[in-house]
């Protein structure tokens, strides 16, 4: 459904070129829910406006819906639906108002319009809100006004540019309740990038870190994480001598990477935590060695990206 081949996007700047985006390859199928994540600066708005028509690549080829982004834009356009950062929605005018708007600028008849704003203020919950003015609307709701904006000419693959950033936890949670019962109600295939990474690990299929105008990573969030971070043990001996002895043992369990030891306490990831953390117990207890605590914590996807770059995506998106 998304197909990008060696995408690159230079911006001339007075300082020199910027390389925004250095070769981008990607495909995403038919119905899927992606996730682009990376740091400020990373690259995804330049790529998702290359993949949208809304910017043209310095080189590389991209097709979306079947159609080549570069030789028919318009007909790429008609297929998709873009909801930017920020608030797309007009202040001054009535929410219905806006979206029979965005009907007649994608040419469709006043009875279509109607018909199609009805079902998106009732999809996206804003019933009641019809007769009110855009800036009069809490964030939430225009954010899903936005996304009811972007679907009124019922498109087959959603953009979704950092949807839920500056909503608070509850505003976001009903955005993505809403995100995924239009999923399901419509088969869309939806793209979207933001920075929250708990969103990106419970909402994506798939997961997509971007860096330095770069993939650095494609794969489930799952798999991801097992394979990029895994699982960390922790266990707290009662003496330095323990830990020590401990973090010599730790290293031979099986699957263990990185082992650290900190006062009484030695932490050494391994594939799954939960499976190996009795037999580390079982083994210390063999020496006679005293566990005092033992915990597994499993990965996120900062962790992943902290294990790809060696920095925190959590601390660079908040810089
Ligand atoms: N019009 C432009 N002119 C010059 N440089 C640009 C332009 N647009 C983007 N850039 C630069 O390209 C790089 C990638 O920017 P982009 O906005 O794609 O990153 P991003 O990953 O979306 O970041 P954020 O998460 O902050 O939105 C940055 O260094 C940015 O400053």
């Amino acid at each position: 459904m998304i197909h990008a081949r060696d995408l690159v996007r230079t911006f001339k700047t007075k300082a020199g070129p910027v390389e925004a985006v250095r070769g981008l390859s990607l495909d995403v199928a038919e119905g899927e829910l992606v996730a682009f994540l990376g740091p400020n600066g990373a690259g995804k708005s330049t790529s998702v406006r290359m993949l949208t028509t809304l910017l043209p690549p310095t080189s590389g080829s991209a097709n979306v819906g079947g159609i080549d982004v570069i030789v028919d834009p318009a007909a790429v356009r008609r297929q998709i639906g873009y909801v930017g950062q920020g608030s797309g929605a007009g202040q001054y005018y009535k929410v219905r108002d806006e979206l029979l708007t965005q009907g007649r600028a994608q040419r469709m008849d006043a009875a279509t319009a109607r018909r199609r704003a009805g079902e998106l203020i009732e999809m996206l919950e804003l019933k009641g809100l019809e007769e009110r003015i855009g800036s009069t609307l809490s964030g939430g709701q225009k954010r899903r006004l936005d996304v009811a904006l972007g679907l009124m000419h019922e498109p087959r693959i959603l953009f979704l540019d950092e949807p839920s950033t500056g909503l608070d936890p509850h505003s976001r949670a009903n955005l993505w309740e809403h995100i995924l019962k239009l999923r399901k109600q419509t088969g869309m295939t939806i793209f979207l990038t933001t920075h929250y990474l708990d969103e990106a690990d419970t909402m994506a299929e798939r997961v997509m870190i971007m860096d330095n105008g770069r993939l650095i990573a494609d794969d489930t969030p799952e798999r991801l994480k097992a394979d990029l971070a895994g699982d960390r043990i922790m266990v707290r001996l009662t003496s330095t001598a323990e830990a020590q002895q401990a973090a010599g043992m730790a290293a031979n369990l099986p699957g263990a990477r990185e082992t650290e030891v900190s006062g009484h306490a030695v932490t050494v990831t391994v594939g799954e935590g939960e499976a190996i953390l009795p037999e580390f117990i079982r083994r210390l207890h063999e020496v006679g060695a005293q566990v005092a605590t033992a915990s597994v914590k499993r990965p996120t996807l900062d962790d992943v990206f902290l294990g790809l770059t060696g920095r925190s995506l959590r601390e660079t998106a908040v810089a």
